[in-house]
This record gives C-alpha cells, structure tokens and sequence, in this order.
C-alpha cells in the first residue's frame, strides 16, 4: 500500500488505526484528557497550558470537564467558545468549531464510521465536521460524520443532526430539520413581550 495511514484518514478511506503511530498520539492524548479532567477548578494556568497542548496549538476557549476525545489535535476551535460538561469529540476525522460558539452538555461530535458489513465492521472511515461561527449547539445533541452547520444557527437540545444545516436558522429534532431561519423579532426579544431593551442587565452591561 503506498498511502499512510493517515493519507487514508484525511481522504475518507478505509483505515485502521493501531499503526504508524496512531495509538501512542492517542494514548498521549488520553494522558493529556486525565490530567485536564482531574484539574482543581481553580487551576487557571493548568487550564489554560492544557488546553494549548491538547489541540496542538494557542487556544482560547472554555471547556468545562470532564471533556472527552481521540487525538486533541484534529480540533481546531475559534475564539471564544464555550463547551459545557461531558462534551465528546471523536475526532480521527478534523473537526473545525468557529468562534464564539456554545455547547450545552453531553453535544456528541463523531467524525467516524464503521461499515454496516458486519464482516468488515473492523475498519473505519472518517468525514470531517465543521460548525460556524456564533452557533449554539443545545444540550444532548449527537452530530453525525460529514456535517457543516452554518453561523449562527440553533441546533436544538436532543437534535441527531445528520444532514448539512444552513446558517441562520433553528434547527431541531431527529433527524434534525430547519424549523425556520432566524428573524428580526429573534434580534429584539429573548421571549415573546420581553426586549433586550428594556433589560436592566443588558443595559448596565451596555453602560460600562
Ligand atoms: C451552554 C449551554 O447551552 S447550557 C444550556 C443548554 N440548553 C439547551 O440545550 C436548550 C436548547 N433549546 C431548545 O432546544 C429550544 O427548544 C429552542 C432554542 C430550539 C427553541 O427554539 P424556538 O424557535 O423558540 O422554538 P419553539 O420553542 O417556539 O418551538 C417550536 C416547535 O419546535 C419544537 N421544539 C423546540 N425545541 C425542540 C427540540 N429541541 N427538539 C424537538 N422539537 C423541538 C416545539 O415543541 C415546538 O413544536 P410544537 O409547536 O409542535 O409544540
């Protein structure tokens, strides 16, 4: 075979992953996810130098633990970004999360496939997945192999989202469906009769 492994992973091929290295990334990764996960809450620093090292690169997003996945270094996450409890990340395919986005508690991300073939059930291929800016992944919500969520779209607690969803819209259920695109009254009031604007609190945050 003349393709690493690897080569294999990134095209969507099939590919085991107990060679070339794979398992020592992962066993370095699961020693990295402990150390995050036993974290004292007050250890800001630690924190702070675990999650750079965990995704390979300057990252500055908050992660509530315990925080779940493979390799760490195939998720690229933007600025700003929340992820609350329990959240787990298969990432042997690349996920890429924009800025500014939040996640509710135990969001599943699977990059992975394994054949329906019971015989070949061994193998696996990946599709990566990617997620806008400015979304809100509600709690529970499970996104399959292949996905792209548009900016700033709601995806509703419990959705499976298997299928692209479009930017700016809320999208709920399983499998997950637009329910409708995002409107003018959204940018006004948090419930109907009740604005931003006659918000105490938006108000005195907007003072200082
Ligand atoms: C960091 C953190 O995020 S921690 C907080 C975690 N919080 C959450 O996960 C909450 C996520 N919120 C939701 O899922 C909400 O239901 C939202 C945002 C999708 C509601 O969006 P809205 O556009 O206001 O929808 P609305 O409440 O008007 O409901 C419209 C229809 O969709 C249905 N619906 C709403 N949410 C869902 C859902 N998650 N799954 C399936 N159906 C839903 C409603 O039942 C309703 O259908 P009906 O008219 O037949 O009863």
């Amino acid at each position: 075979m003349q393709e690493t492994m690897r080569q294999r992973i990134a095209e969507g091929k099939l590919f085991t992953d107990y060679c070339e290295g794979l398992p020592e990334d992962r066993r370095a990764a699961k020693r990295r996810m402990k150390w995050f996960n036993d974290l004292e809450p007050e250890d800001k620093d630690g924190r702070a130098t675990l999650i750079n090292a965990i995704f390979g690169r300057p990252t500055n997003a908050w992660i509530e633990p315990p925080f779940y996945f493979c390799y760490g270094r195939n998720i690229t996450i933007g600025d700003g970004t929340y992820i609350n409890v329990n959240c787990s990340f298969i990432d042997d395919g690349r996920i890429t999360i924009g800025k500014r986005v939040m996640f509710g508690p135990s969001v599943n991300i699977a990059t992975v496939s394994h054949p329906i073939n019971p015989a070949m059930r061994e193998y696996m291929f990946a599709d990566p997945v990617t997620i806008g800016d400015d979304c809100w992944i509600g709690a529970n919500v499970t996104i399959c192999p292949g996905v792209t969520i548009g900016e700033g779209t709601t995806i509703g607690a419990g959705s499976v989202v298997t299928h692209d969803i479009p930017a700016h819209t809320v999208a709920v259920g399983v499998p997950c469906r637009v329910l409708r695109e995002i409107n003018e009254t959204d940018m006004t009031e948090y419930r109907p009769g009740m604005t931003f604007a006659d918000d105490e609190l938006v108000q005195e945050n907007k003072a200082v």
